[in-house]
């Protein structure tokens, strides 16, 4: 039996938005199989968040479960209130641990329904004489409304509007009838109205009577109001994906890697196998300082030349036993599985921490997907799947606030 899940919604006062919820949770669970997955709700339906998770946790496995908002955005719910009914779940049930997963955000597959239900709204109008009107809920949190500002502008750069414009039903502006009032100013007379709404409820009902009432006032113009993501394939998706991301990776025992820095500045690290694999490693470890020997009848031309140069000492013969002597930790990387195994085995005997290249569960060790900028080292470790290490580490240097936050704290140090 899997972790289990509790799916953190709104609640509604209306019966059919909850009944739409309900059968999302019912979809979560089929993809599922092996956990149970129940609805918990911030307010208005039941049952309450704490009393969902209290009741998983006491009667589930292992006294863990997961909370995966089913919110679109980053408001005070995702940031305050479920964190609020997690910690009093934890004092019902104080030995639990719950992990907290990420929100829906904007997620590529849920862009895609939402862009589907505009172009459904749409209909027979031309986009490029349109303008999609893109309404959020608006929140006390500034990200969260610069957030839905940021998509609607995706939905421009990506739909070939004539304009798009962003509103909110609450809390902060424009309002609905302000960003109408603001397109038709522009000269708007052929409008779509996306409420971005996950399901029927109240909030798509103020959209459609606010739209209504506005082109009730406004004969010159036209109104369409586009439908709620509502329950569907690609939304189970992401709060499939959304649980799964908090569940920890799988090593030997299935316990995750505990990350470490290792400072090697002189000290011993043997590379058994001078191939492919051992000429991506070896500068890396040269650039730690580390004294590498490396063991290996034939060497590729990049590690022969780090020889010639003296950075590093070379044993142009097969592996044998007392070569990790000293080591502090070591490189199995030959192509010879046999040999991986000893190497591993006398690291294990002499407490040497050792990567095994050709099958990493019989390691104690892996290779992160690494970078350093700034002064600020990333290791990545996957469940063995280097490539996306990889994919992750290089996100992590792309985005622009991970930037910023590197490098002004070096401007401000
Ligand atoms: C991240 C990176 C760091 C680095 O090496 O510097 C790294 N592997 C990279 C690339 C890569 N590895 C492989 C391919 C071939 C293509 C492919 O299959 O995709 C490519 C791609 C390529 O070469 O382009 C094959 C492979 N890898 C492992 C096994 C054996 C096994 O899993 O049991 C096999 C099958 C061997 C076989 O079939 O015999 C095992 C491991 N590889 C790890 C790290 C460790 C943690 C990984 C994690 O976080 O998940 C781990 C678990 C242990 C370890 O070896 O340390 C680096 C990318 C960084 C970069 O590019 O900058
Ligand atoms: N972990 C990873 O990221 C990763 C990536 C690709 C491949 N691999 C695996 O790693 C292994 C090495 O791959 P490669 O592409 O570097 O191989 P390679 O064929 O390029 O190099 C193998 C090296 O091992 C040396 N060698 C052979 N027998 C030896 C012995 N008895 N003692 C010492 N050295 C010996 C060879 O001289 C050579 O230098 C393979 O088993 C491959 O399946 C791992």
């Amino acid at each position: 039996m899997s972790t289990p899940l509790i799916i953190a919604a709104h609640g509604t006062r209306d019966a059919e938005g909850e009944a739409v919820c309900r059968s999302l949770a019912e979809r979560v669970a089929g993809m599922l199989p092996d956990a149970k997955v129940a609805l918990g709700f911030v307010e208005l339906s039941e049952p309450s968040i704490p009393e969902a998770l209290t009741e998983v946790l006491t009667d589930g496995p292992g006294h863990r479960a997961v909370v995966v908002p089913l919110m679109l955005g980053t408001g005070g719910h995702v940031r305050s209130d479920i964190p609020e009914f997690i910690a009093e779940a934890l004092q019902h049930v104080p030995a639990a641990r719950i992990d907290y997963a990420g929100h829906l955000g904007a997620d590529p597959r849920l862009v895609s329904v939402v862009r589907d239900r505009i172009a459904a709204a749409l209909g027979d109008w031309d986009p490029a004489r349109t303008t999609l009107v893109f309404v959020g809920r608006g929140a006390l949190v500034p990200d969260a409304n610069a957030d839905h500002v940021r998509l609607a502008r995706m939905h421009y750069e990506e739909g070939g509007w004539a304009d798009v414009e962003a509103a909110f039903i609450q809390v902060t502006r424009p309002s609905l009838p302000e960003a109408l009032d603001r397109a038709y100013a522009a000269g708007a007379r052929q409008l779509v109205v996306m409420g971005h709404w996950l399901f029927p409820g109240r909030l798509r009902q103020w959209t459609i009577e606010q739209s209504e009432a506005w082109a009730d006032a406004h004969p010159y113009a036209q109104v369409r109001v586009a439908e709620v993501i509502g329950d569907c394939d690609e939304l189970a998706e992401v709060v499939v994906d959304r649980y799964r991301e908090t569940l920890p990776d799988a090593s030997p025992s299935g316990s995750p890697a505990y990350l470490t820095g290792l400072l090697l500045d002189d000290r011993s690290v043997v590379v058994v196998g001078a191939g492919r694999v051992s000429a991506r490693r070896v500068p890396r470890l040269l650039d730690s300082g580390a004294k590498v020997t490396l063991i290996a009848p034939e060497a590729t031309g990049g590690l022969r030349r780090l020889a010639e140069d003296g950075a590093l000492e070379w044993l142009p013969r097969p592996y044998q036993e007392g070569d990790l002597d000293g080591a502090w930790y070591a490189l199995a990387s030959t192509d010879d599985p046999e040999v991986n195994a000893r190497v591993a085995a006398d690291a294990e005997a002499e407490h040497t921490f050792c990567v095994r290249a050709d099958d990493a569960r019989r390691g104690s060790a892996w290779t992160a997907a690494s970078h350093s900028a700034g002064g600020v080292s990333v290791a990545v470790i996957g469940n063995r799947e280097p490539r996306r290490s990889r994919t992750v580490r290089d996100a992590i240097f792309a985005s622009q606030s991970v930037r910023q936050a590197i490098f002004s704290a070096l401007t401000e140090g």
